[in-house]
Protein backbone atom coordinates (compact mmCIF):
# COMPACT_ATOMS: atom_id res chain seq x y z
CA UNK A 1 0.00 0.00 0.00
CA UNK A 2 1.07 3.20 -0.58
CA UNK A 3 0.09 6.48 0.84
CA UNK A 4 0.07 10.35 -0.37
CA UNK A 5 0.57 12.29 3.17
CA UNK A 6 1.54 15.96 4.43
CA UNK A 7 3.13 17.25 6.77
CA UNK A 8 2.13 20.01 9.10
CA UNK A 9 3.15 21.25 12.49
CA UNK A 10 0.99 23.35 14.79
CA UNK A 11 3.81 25.65 17.34
CA UNK A 12 5.87 22.05 16.93
CA UNK A 13 2.69 19.61 17.34
CA UNK A 14 3.09 18.08 14.38
CA UNK A 15 0.67 15.71 11.93
CA UNK A 16 0.41 13.29 9.35
CA UNK A 17 -2.26 14.15 7.05
CA UNK A 18 -4.30 12.60 4.62
CA UNK A 19 -6.96 13.84 1.74
CA UNK A 20 -9.57 11.04 2.34
CA UNK A 21 -12.06 12.67 0.23
CA UNK A 22 -12.13 9.62 -1.89
CA UNK A 23 -12.33 7.69 1.27
CA UNK A 24 -8.95 5.66 -0.29
CA UNK A 25 -7.22 5.35 3.66
CA UNK A 26 -10.80 4.37 5.28
CA UNK A 27 -9.38 1.02 6.48
CA UNK A 28 -5.59 2.03 7.79
CA UNK A 29 -5.41 -0.13 10.83
CA UNK A 30 -4.35 1.20 14.52
CA UNK A 31 -0.87 -0.70 13.84
CA UNK A 32 -0.35 1.29 10.47
CA UNK A 33 -1.49 4.45 11.85
CA UNK A 34 1.21 3.77 14.58
CA UNK A 35 3.67 3.00 11.85
CA UNK A 36 3.32 6.15 10.24
CA UNK A 37 3.64 8.34 13.06
CA UNK A 38 6.76 6.57 14.56
CA UNK A 39 9.71 9.23 14.35
CA UNK A 40 12.07 6.07 13.29
CA UNK A 41 10.52 3.76 11.28
CA UNK A 42 7.63 5.79 9.62
CA UNK A 43 7.06 9.48 8.81
CA UNK A 44 7.33 10.86 12.30
CA UNK A 45 4.24 12.84 14.34
CA UNK A 46 2.10 12.85 17.16
CA UNK A 47 -0.89 12.16 15.14
CA UNK A 48 -2.53 11.38 12.20
CA UNK A 49 -5.61 13.45 10.46
CA UNK A 50 -8.10 12.19 8.00
CA UNK A 51 -9.64 15.03 6.06
CA UNK A 52 -12.83 13.09 5.37
CA UNK A 53 -15.79 14.76 3.05
CA UNK A 54 -18.84 15.54 4.85
CA UNK A 55 -22.44 16.88 3.16
CA UNK A 56 -23.46 19.31 5.81
CA UNK A 57 -20.09 20.88 6.36
CA UNK A 58 -16.71 21.82 4.55
CA UNK A 59 -15.23 18.70 5.83
CA UNK A 60 -14.92 16.33 8.54
CA UNK A 61 -11.58 15.79 10.69
CA UNK A 62 -10.96 12.44 11.94
CA UNK A 63 -7.84 12.52 14.76
CA UNK A 64 -6.07 9.74 15.53
CA UNK A 65 -3.09 9.73 18.29
CA UNK A 66 0.19 8.11 17.87
CA UNK A 67 -0.44 5.32 19.52
CA UNK A 68 -2.44 4.39 16.45
CA UNK A 69 -5.99 4.89 18.11
CA UNK A 70 -8.65 8.10 17.03
CA UNK A 71 -9.07 9.97 20.45
CA UNK A 72 -10.86 13.51 21.26
CA UNK A 73 -10.62 16.81 19.68
CA UNK A 74 -7.23 17.97 19.01
CA UNK A 75 -7.02 22.00 18.86
CA UNK A 76 -3.38 22.38 17.03
CA UNK A 77 -4.74 19.66 14.67
CA UNK A 78 -7.92 21.30 14.00
CA UNK A 79 -5.93 24.45 12.82
CA UNK A 80 -3.37 22.54 10.48
CA UNK A 81 -6.32 20.54 8.91
CA UNK A 82 -7.95 24.16 8.09
CA UNK A 83 -4.41 24.92 6.63
CA UNK A 84 -4.29 21.84 5.34
CA UNK A 85 -8.19 22.67 3.40
CA UNK A 86 -6.99 26.21 2.43
CA UNK A 87 -3.52 24.46 0.94
CA UNK A 88 -5.84 22.25 -1.34
CA UNK A 89 -8.00 25.13 -2.97
CA UNK A 90 -10.90 24.81 -0.52
CA UNK A 91 -11.09 28.53 0.37
CA UNK A 92 -13.60 29.95 2.71
CA UNK A 93 -13.79 33.55 4.93
CA UNK A 94 -14.78 31.18 7.73
CA UNK A 95 -14.45 27.77 7.87
CA UNK A 96 -17.46 25.39 9.50
CA UNK A 97 -15.96 21.74 9.97
CA UNK A 98 -17.21 18.85 11.99
CA UNK A 99 -14.77 16.88 14.62
CA UNK A 100 -15.62 13.93 17.39
CA UNK A 101 -16.90 16.54 19.78
CA UNK A 102 -19.28 18.78 17.55
CA UNK A 103 -19.06 21.60 14.69
CA UNK A 104 -16.49 24.29 14.74
CA UNK A 105 -15.47 27.70 12.63
CA UNK A 106 -12.14 28.22 11.92
CA UNK A 107 -10.72 31.30 9.85
CA UNK A 108 -7.24 31.86 8.06
CA UNK A 109 -5.48 35.16 7.76
CA UNK A 110 -3.57 36.59 5.43
CA UNK A 111 -0.38 36.10 7.25
CA UNK A 112 -1.42 32.05 7.57
CA UNK A 113 -2.62 32.61 11.16
CA UNK A 114 -5.36 30.03 11.67
CA UNK A 115 -8.33 30.68 14.67
CA UNK A 116 -10.52 28.45 15.77
CA UNK A 117 -13.09 28.07 17.71
CA UNK A 118 -13.80 25.55 20.61
CA UNK A 119 -16.57 24.33 22.14
CA UNK A 120 -18.16 26.15 24.98
CA UNK A 121 -16.89 24.91 28.89
CA UNK A 122 -19.40 24.52 31.36
CA UNK A 123 -17.28 23.40 34.11
CA UNK A 124 -13.51 23.42 35.75
CA UNK A 125 -13.45 21.68 38.24
CA UNK A 126 -10.35 22.48 41.02
CA UNK A 127 -9.45 18.94 42.95
CA UNK A 128 -6.38 19.42 45.48
CA UNK A 129 -3.88 21.15 44.05
CA UNK A 130 -5.07 20.76 40.04
CA UNK A 131 -7.74 21.79 37.73
CA UNK A 132 -9.78 19.07 35.51
CA UNK A 133 -11.36 20.59 32.22
CA UNK A 134 -12.64 19.31 29.05
CA UNK A 135 -11.82 21.60 26.30
CA UNK A 136 -12.47 18.50 23.91
CA UNK A 137 -9.99 16.51 25.37
CA UNK A 138 -9.54 15.90 28.86
CA UNK A 139 -6.71 18.12 30.80
CA UNK A 140 -5.30 18.32 34.40
CA UNK A 141 -3.86 21.82 34.68
CA UNK A 142 -1.25 22.39 38.00
CA UNK A 143 0.24 25.55 38.15
CA UNK A 144 3.70 25.50 38.90
CA UNK A 145 6.99 27.98 38.79
CA UNK A 146 10.01 27.65 36.58
CA UNK A 147 8.19 25.33 34.43
CA UNK A 148 11.06 24.94 32.15
CA UNK A 149 13.05 23.33 35.01
CA UNK A 150 10.66 21.05 34.91
CA UNK A 151 10.63 17.08 33.93
CA UNK A 152 7.01 17.45 32.29
CA UNK A 153 8.12 13.32 31.12
CA UNK A 154 8.60 11.83 34.56
CA UNK A 155 5.78 14.29 36.37
CA UNK A 156 3.02 13.62 33.74
CA UNK A 157 3.58 10.17 33.07
CA UNK A 158 2.82 9.76 37.00
CA UNK A 159 -0.56 11.75 36.85
CA UNK A 160 -1.56 9.99 33.56
CA UNK A 161 -0.98 6.45 35.00
CA UNK A 162 -2.13 7.39 38.31
CA UNK A 163 -4.69 4.87 39.48
CA UNK A 164 -7.68 8.00 38.80
CA UNK A 165 -6.46 8.58 34.81
CA UNK A 166 -5.08 5.31 33.85
CA UNK A 167 -7.95 3.68 32.09
CA UNK A 168 -9.10 6.52 30.11
CA UNK A 169 -5.88 8.65 30.62
CA UNK A 170 -5.58 12.32 30.91
CA UNK A 171 -3.53 15.38 29.11
CA UNK A 172 -1.25 16.82 31.79
CA UNK A 173 -0.28 20.55 31.53
CA UNK A 174 1.86 22.61 34.06
CA UNK A 175 1.73 26.10 34.04
CA UNK A 176 3.83 29.04 35.41
CA UNK A 177 1.98 32.67 35.23
CA UNK A 178 4.38 35.42 34.29
CA UNK A 179 4.76 38.55 35.42
CA UNK A 180 1.98 40.21 33.19
CA UNK A 181 -0.82 38.20 34.19
CA UNK A 182 -2.46 37.75 30.80
CA UNK A 183 1.16 35.73 29.53
CA UNK A 184 1.35 32.08 30.47
CA UNK A 185 4.29 28.93 29.72
CA UNK A 186 2.60 25.94 29.27
CA UNK A 187 4.25 22.33 28.46
CA UNK A 188 2.13 19.33 28.47
CA UNK A 189 2.50 15.48 28.41
CA UNK A 190 -0.13 13.90 25.81
CA UNK A 191 -1.99 10.58 26.32
CA UNK A 192 -1.66 8.83 23.47
CA UNK A 193 1.45 10.04 22.56
CA UNK A 194 2.59 8.92 25.77
CA UNK A 195 5.45 12.00 25.56
CA UNK A 196 6.00 15.86 26.23
CA UNK A 197 4.73 17.57 22.73
CA UNK A 198 6.22 20.81 21.87
CA UNK A 199 2.73 22.12 22.29
CA UNK A 200 -1.05 21.13 22.95
CA UNK A 201 -3.75 23.50 21.83
CA UNK A 202 -6.90 22.06 23.94
CA UNK A 203 -4.03 21.87 27.06
CA UNK A 204 -3.53 25.62 26.33
CA UNK A 205 -6.57 26.59 26.01
CA UNK A 206 -7.35 25.02 29.48
CA UNK A 207 -4.67 26.18 31.01
CA UNK A 208 -5.75 29.74 29.76
CA UNK A 209 -9.29 29.44 30.58
CA UNK A 210 -8.01 28.16 34.63
CA UNK A 211 -5.79 31.13 35.03
CA UNK A 212 -7.69 34.09 33.50
CA UNK A 213 -11.04 33.68 34.50
CA UNK A 214 -12.32 37.36 35.61
CA UNK A 215 -16.04 38.07 35.40
CA UNK A 216 -15.79 40.86 33.20
CA UNK A 217 -16.44 39.35 29.89
CA UNK A 218 -13.59 39.82 27.01
CA UNK A 219 -10.21 37.89 28.05
CA UNK A 220 -7.28 37.48 25.20
CA UNK A 221 -4.45 35.16 27.29
CA UNK A 222 -0.48 35.11 25.41
CA UNK A 223 0.63 31.78 25.67
CA UNK A 224 4.36 30.38 25.32
CA UNK A 225 5.09 26.29 24.40
CA UNK A 226 8.56 24.36 23.17
CA UNK A 227 7.33 25.13 19.57
CA UNK A 228 5.52 28.62 20.04
CA UNK A 229 3.41 31.08 20.53
CA UNK A 230 -0.44 31.32 20.69
CA UNK A 231 -3.16 33.24 21.77
CA UNK A 232 -7.10 32.11 23.47
CA UNK A 233 -9.29 34.78 23.52
CA UNK A 234 -13.14 34.03 24.97
CA UNK A 235 -15.93 35.17 26.92
CA UNK A 236 -16.78 34.45 30.28
CA UNK A 237 -20.34 34.38 30.82
CA UNK A 238 -21.77 33.26 34.28
CA UNK A 239 -19.86 29.79 35.23
CA UNK A 240 -19.47 29.51 31.58
CA UNK A 241 -16.74 30.19 29.09
CA UNK A 242 -18.25 30.95 25.77
CA UNK A 243 -16.77 32.11 22.36
CA UNK A 244 -12.88 30.37 23.16
CA UNK A 245 -10.49 31.19 20.04
CA UNK A 246 -7.44 29.33 19.41
CA UNK A 247 -5.20 31.30 17.21
CA UNK A 248 -1.92 30.23 15.89
CA UNK A 249 0.60 29.64 13.33
CA UNK A 250 0.04 26.28 11.21
CA UNK A 251 2.46 25.45 7.99
CA UNK A 252 3.11 23.09 5.66
CA UNK A 253 6.27 21.21 6.46
CA UNK A 254 6.49 18.71 3.42
CA UNK A 255 4.53 16.01 1.90
CA UNK A 256 5.67 12.64 -0.04
CA UNK A 257 4.67 9.03 -0.06
CA UNK A 258 5.11 5.53 2.11
CA UNK A 259 4.80 2.59 1.21
CA UNK A 260 3.96 -0.35 3.13
N1 LIG B 1 -2.35 17.87 20.60
C1 LIG B 1 -3.74 18.02 20.71
C2 LIG B 1 -4.48 17.08 21.62
C3 LIG B 1 -4.59 15.68 20.99
C4 LIG B 1 -5.47 14.71 21.74
C5 LIG B 1 -4.86 14.22 23.02
N2 LIG B 1 -3.58 13.61 22.86
C6 LIG B 1 -5.85 13.25 23.67
O1 LIG B 1 -5.85 12.05 23.33
O2 LIG B 1 -6.63 13.69 24.51
C7 LIG B 1 -4.18 19.46 20.78
O3 LIG B 1 -3.52 20.28 20.15
O4 LIG B 1 -5.22 19.74 21.37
Amino acid sequence: MRIQFYKYQGTGNDFVILDNRGQQYINLSVEQINQICNRRFGVGADGLMLLNNHPDYDFEMKYYNADGRESSMCGNGGRCLVKFAYDLGIVRTTYKFIAIDGAHEATVDIDGTVSLKMNDVKEIRYVDDHFILNTGSPHFVELTEDVMKLDVYEKGREVRYSPEFKEQGINVNFVEQLEEPDRIIVRTYERGVEDETYSCGTGVTAAALVCHHNDNGFNRVEIQTLGGNLSVEYDKIGDSYQNIWLQGPALRVFSGQMDF
